[in-house]
């Protein structure tokens, strides 16, 4: 089975203790336990270490950054380089976040300068896509997202593609309490998976974790999950209350 994912972004919110706090909370319960399962936090950089740490002994449990540099090194004051997550041993990293997209101009090809660099490294890239809502009212989001997909990973190596987590949050649907349906879900999910198909090959494409992000909550994980494209979430309004973001990671398959 492909791996089940449950991916916390915490994006700009917490101090350090509430942080600390709220990690505890959800640790307690060792929930990740399954096999196929993975439950990762994406903490802002200066809490990697201490996410880190408090991780560590468990399994499937992992620690993610929420953005790196698309340069190696050098004088770009305020950037985290590729080099420096790897020197903390961070195994993952969210790339593409529509917030980023949008409010830091970060394109297609930036993206993929960000993958090759992580890949270097060995750290799973996140890969996040997705259509606003102009393109959604159109009808035309399966071709965006299919751009989105063919201008950052399709330089990659089947091998290497097969390292990446993809990340489907429909714009319309952060934040907004708005989740697409389960069948509009479905089917980008699977439109996803037949870009990657056409391209690697169906056995690759099978591989693959696509995530679900827009709007999970406690009370519709589990019908997002059911679906057979779909494999997992990532979460961020309620991956900030505990309570909230166990009972998404027990909706996992
Ligand atoms: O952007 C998201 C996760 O990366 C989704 O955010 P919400 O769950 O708050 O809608």
């Amino acid at each position: 089975m492909r791996k089940q994912i449950a991916a916390a972004n915490w994006k700009m919110n917490l101090t350090y203790l509430e942080g600390q706090q709220l990690l505890g909370d959800i640790l307690e319960n060792d929930l990740g336990s399954k096999d196929h399962h993975e439950v990762i936090f994406a903490v802002p950089f200066p809490y990697l270490i201490m996410a880190k740490e408090k991780t560590t002994s468990l399994k499937n449990y992992f620690i993610a950054a929420q953005n790196c540099s698309n340069k190696k090194s050098g004088a770009y004051t305020g950037e985290v380089s590729v080099d420096m997550l790897d020197s903390i041993n961070i195994k993952h990293c969210i790339i593409g976040h529509s917030e980023r997209r949008e409010y830091f101009n970060e394109s297609n090809q930036m993206l993929a300068e960000k993958l090759n660099l992580l890949l270097e490294k060995d750290i799973t890239p996140i890969f996040c896509c997705g259509e606003p809502l102009d393109i959604r009212e159109a009808n035309t989001q399966n071709d965006f997202v299919e751009t989105q997909l063919k201008e950052s990973l399709f330089h990659l190596s089947a091998d290497d593609l097969k390292k990446v987590v993809i990340a489907y949050e429909p714009i319309w649907a952060i934040g907004t309490g708005k989740t697409a349906s389960t069948e509009q879900a479905q089917e980008m999910h699977a439109h996803i998976r037949s870009v990657l198909a056409n391209q690697y090959g169906a056995d690759v494409a099978n591989e693959i974790s696509i995530l679900y992000g827009g709007s999970v909550k406690a009370n519709n994980a589990n019908e997002i999950f059911a679906s057979p494209d779909v494999d997992g979430g990532l979460v961020g309004g309620a991956s900030l209350v505990a309570l909230d973001f166990i009972e998404i990671i027990k909706a996992l398959k």
